[in-house]
């Protein structure tokens, strides 16, 4: 547990209105991960944050940041993260540079004789430099959330918590947040990122974790979420053979074979899961020895079974799903594709 850089037990808000935003979440952010925590609007992936870094008092549930209890240790803890939450409070009348300015000198833990260098350093990093002396109030979006990242990277942080970071940023922007977080998560600096749009994020991130209507419906390493909801053979057989090709797979405990309509090349595509929703899986995609299994038989002993039943094989391929696949599969709901 103290191993975790974020750690939640039944972490729970429900608003006066009623409504249930987070429903008993245990995150589990290991020290060094990338964290993408994804969901799509609504999801209350908001929520979750402000909960974590002591905005917004849960209704229940506890929360341990680096290892200490919050919000008990928020004066201990909370100068070593770094966050970026929606609407952070800069002064529109000020330079971005003066915000910032203005912001370390109200961090009574940060030194005053290399503030300096560290705004320049932090607005430099966020490509800020050029526009640093502009007001706020005459920012454009991306340019706010820009300095909204270069004030949580004032001073070194063991743990970055990002809230929708490329909100508002054109692609070029997104790619440079990638690449600083990348950089960041180089450095040490534990990182959760939160967003609705999966493909921003999926590059970058170690871990994952899948919020759907205030539940924490699925986190994990990246690979084990798309490995665990199950890869699947798919071959392609002539039509003639394909009843022979699904008694076969079934006779291999693969019950939900099934084949398509023939083609119009005389072909059947036959397709079955390999690894069952719990963990049991065959991982032979790829692996010359096939691999860690479980209970399932491994790709090449399908092919072998197939081809000894008499069957004729034209191709075998194992598909694993993408996380936007197991994410639909999931939630039922696909990811914006922009807000
Ligand atoms: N102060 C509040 N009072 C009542 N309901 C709220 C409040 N803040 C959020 N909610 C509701 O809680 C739910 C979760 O919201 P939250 O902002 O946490 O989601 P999110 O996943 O961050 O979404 P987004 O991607 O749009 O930021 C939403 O239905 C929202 O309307």
């Amino acid at each position: 547990m103290s191993d975790d850089a974020i750690r939640t037990r039944g972490l729970t808000k429900r608003f006066r209105t009623g409504q249930v935003a987070v429903d008993g979440i245990d995150l589990a952010v290991p020290r060094g991960a990338v964290y993408g925590f994804l969901g799509p609007n609504g999801s209350g992936k908001t929520t979750t944050i402000r909960m974590l870094l002591g905005l917004v008092a849960p209704t229940a549930g506890q929360v341990h940041l680096l290892g200490e209890p919050m919000p008990q240790a928020a004066a201990r803890v909370l100068p070593r993260v770094g966050a970026l939450v929606e609407g952070p409070a800069f002064q529109p009348y000020l330079s971005g540079r003066a915000n910032l300015v203005r912001l370390d000198a109200v961090d009574a833990s940060a030194d005053p004789r290399t503030s300096r260098a560290r705004i320049d350093g932090a607005l430099d990093r966020v490509g800020l430099g050029a526009a640093a002396d502009k007001r706020y109030r005459q920012y454009s979006l991306g340019m706010k959330q820009r300095l909204g990242l270069a004030a949580a990277l004032l001073r070194p942080r063991d743990l970055l918590v990002l809230d929708e970071p490329t909100n508002g940023l054109d692609p070029q922007g997104t790619r440079e947040v990638r690449h600083l977080v990348r950089e960041l998560s180089d450095a040490g600096t534990t990182v959760l990122v939160s967003s609705h749009l999966l493909a921003e994020i999926e590059q970058v991130c170690t871990h994952v974790g899948i919020m759907g209507h205030g539940r924490l419906l699925l986190q994990g390493t990246r690979a084990e979420l798309t490995a665990r909801r199950g890869a699947r053979v798919v071959l392609r057989v002539p039509a003639a053979d394909a009843d022979a090709a699904v008694a076969e797979l079934r006779r291999l405990g693969l019950t939900d074979a099934a084949g398509e309509r023939p083609a119009a090349d005389g072909t059947v595509t036959v397709t079955a899961a390999l690894a069952d929703d719990d963990g049991t899986q065959v991982d032979g995609a790829g692996a010359p020895d096939g691999g860690a299994h479980g209970a399932g038989p491994r790709p090449q002993d399908v092919a072998a079974a197939l081809v000894r039943a008499g069957v004729g094989l034209l191709a075998l391929d194992v598909r694993r799903p993408s996380l936007e696949q197991v994410f639909v599969e999931l939630t039922g709901e696909g990811f914006d594709v922009a807000r």
